[in-house]
């Protein structure tokens, strides 16, 4: 006999990332009927305010407020128990907001295509099919592993999840990939006080920004006690009783470096595996993304993909837009369109941040524009006290002005509070605001905006 439970839906949603909840409760909202698949009950809202953005950024002021006098394990145990209650009221709150809809369920399961409006959840008495005329995929990304011998079989490889939820803090972390999972938890981590490596594979850390940017980025971390190893390539891990022993070849040399926890963190790629896209005529990128056009429909028009599985830039803000896009789709004229997006800033949460959005100069250059380039050391901006009254003056902000139009092509913001300055440099670029528009408008003291004020003055180039 089959026990199987037929469901069906208006819109179904596979995953409960910032896309998919977003879309479904705004297609909620306007009456439609929808039913979220999620994978597990400890993901609810999805990577960022789980095993993402949230916990790391909490982590991030733990670790910054640790005074000399702390003693580190307890003061990092503290910290993890501060993020996990913070999480799990997060993931409680997302669950209930949408569950607690009438025209809204969410089902806690894998869930796998069978055909192009049907997936399956489960498996024998257990098994639960959904079929809607619209299905959103959003099943986020998941970590590459490199393939290094003996880091699957070592018993000290730990992932961003497990930093997360450590129990304890370790005494030498190694860290394999300098992008932006690598350094914000050499930075966490190494202001915890664990000895922190950061091996990177390419010649310099930041290799997309601008050189002088990249160095004084590199200096701070560097000076914070994080030994950085580029050039490196990692050829092979073996366990002693207490200890990674990792082995790299710089310069055509070998060299090891031993630790008692790694993390690898080289990259996320889309998470299609599980879904079982053939079924449903879904195709993906060799790297399994899952092909979309610019309104996000997949090679099925019915079937969307939004956040980091259409293999887009990997931010939750970008998964927000995406949802954006989607509703408009379903509920709306459907003229949105990620062609639509410009000048979208990117925060590296180091200790101070980094803040970039649109050109480089070298990117300027290479284009042949004409371009001025305005730049000053956070210590020398007399317009923003705010530095100093906080005791964090490293950093440095950078501009790159186009010399014909006086509009902002891109801007590297190294500073405190460069994840506020961004958003206010990127809105004047979509807006077309000149720079001296942008110099001579008034901001509130002490504030850190106010170095514009003084920076977009400083032509150096
Ligand atoms: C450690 C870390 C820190 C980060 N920090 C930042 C940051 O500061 N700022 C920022 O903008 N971005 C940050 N990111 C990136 C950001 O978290 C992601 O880009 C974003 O969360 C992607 O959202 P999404 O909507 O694509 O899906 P996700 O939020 O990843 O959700 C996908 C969901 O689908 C579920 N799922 C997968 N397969 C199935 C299946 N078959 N059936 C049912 N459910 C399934 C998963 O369990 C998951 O809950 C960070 C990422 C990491 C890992
Ligand atoms: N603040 C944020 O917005 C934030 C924070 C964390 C993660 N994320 C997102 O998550 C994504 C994944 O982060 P990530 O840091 O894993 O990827 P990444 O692509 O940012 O960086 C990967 C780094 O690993 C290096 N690398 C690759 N293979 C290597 C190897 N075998 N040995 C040594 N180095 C190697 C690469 O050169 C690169 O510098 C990011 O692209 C980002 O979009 C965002």
């Amino acid at each position: 006999m089959d026990t199987t439970t037929a469901l069906t839906a208006d819109v179904l949603v596979i995953g409960f990332g910032k896309g998919g909840k977003t879309a479904a409760h705004a297609l909620t909202d306007a009456g439609k009927r929808v039913i979220l698949v999620e994978q597990s009950d400890q993901m609810y809202g999805g990577t960022c305010p789980n095993v993402g953005c949230v916990p790391t950024k909490m982590l991030v002021h733990y670790s910054n407020s640790k005074r000399l006098e702390d003693e580190a394990q307890q003061f990092f145990a503290n910290s993890i128990e501060g993020v996990r209650a913070l999480t799990s009221a997060f993931r409680a709150g997302n669950f209930a907001s949408l569950d607690g809809k009438d025209t809204a369920t969410v089902i806690t399961g894998a869930a796998r295509f069978v055909d192009e409006h049907t997936v399956s959840i489960g498996e024998g008495d257990d098994r639960i099919t959904v079929t809607a005329p619209t299905i959103l995929i959003n099943t986020g990304s998941e970590p590459i592993v490199p393939d290094i011998e003996g880091a699957g079989a070592s018993a000290f490889q730990v992932s961003s999840t497990d930093l997360i939820h450590a129990e304890r803090l370790p005494r030498h972390l190694a860290i394999i990939g300098g992008g932006y999972l690598g350094l914000e938890f050499a930075s966490i981590y190494r202001q915890f006080g664990a000895q922190v490596t950061v091996l990177e594979e390419a010649d310099r850390l930041l290799a997309k920004e601008d050189t002088d940017v990249a160095e004084v980025a590199t200096g701070i971390l560097a000076g914070d006690g994080i030994r950085i190893i580029t050039g490196a390539t990692v050829t092979g891990i073996t366990d002693t009783a207490s200890n990674a022993v990792i082995t790299y070849v710089k310069d055509g040399e070998s060299h090891t470096v031993e630790a008692d926890a790694f993390l690898a963190a080289t990259g996320r790629r889309p998470a299609t595996d599980s879904l079982d896209l053939p079924a449903a005529g879904v195709e993906t990128t060799a790297r399994g993304a899952v092909i979309v056009d610019e309104h996000l429909r997949t090679s099925r028009p019915h079937i969307f993909a939004l956040g980091d599985v259409n293999g887009g830039p990997q931010f939750t803000y970008v998964s927000l837009d995406d949802a954006r896009i989607v509703i408009d789709q379903l509920l709306g004229d459907g003229t949105r369109a990620t062609s639509d997006r410009v000048a979208v800033p990117r925060t590296l949460f180091i200790t101070p941040p980094l803040a970039t959005v649109g050109l480089t100069e070298r990117e300027a250059r290479e284009q042949g524009l004409n371009i001025r380039v305005a730049r000053e050391n956070v210590a020398d901006i007399v317009a923003m006290p705010r530095a100093y009254t906080v005791e964090e003056t490293r950093g440095v902000m950078k501009f790159i002005l186009d010399a014909d139009t006086d509009l902002i092509l891109g801007a590297a913001i190294l500073s405190i509070d460069a994840q506020e300055i961004i958003n206010t440099v990127a809105l004047a670029m979509r807006q077309r605001v000149t720079a001296t528009t942008l110099k001579n408008a008034i901001y509130t003291h002490p504030s850190s905006t106010e170095a514009l004020n003084e920076v977009l003055g400083v032509i150096v180039g």
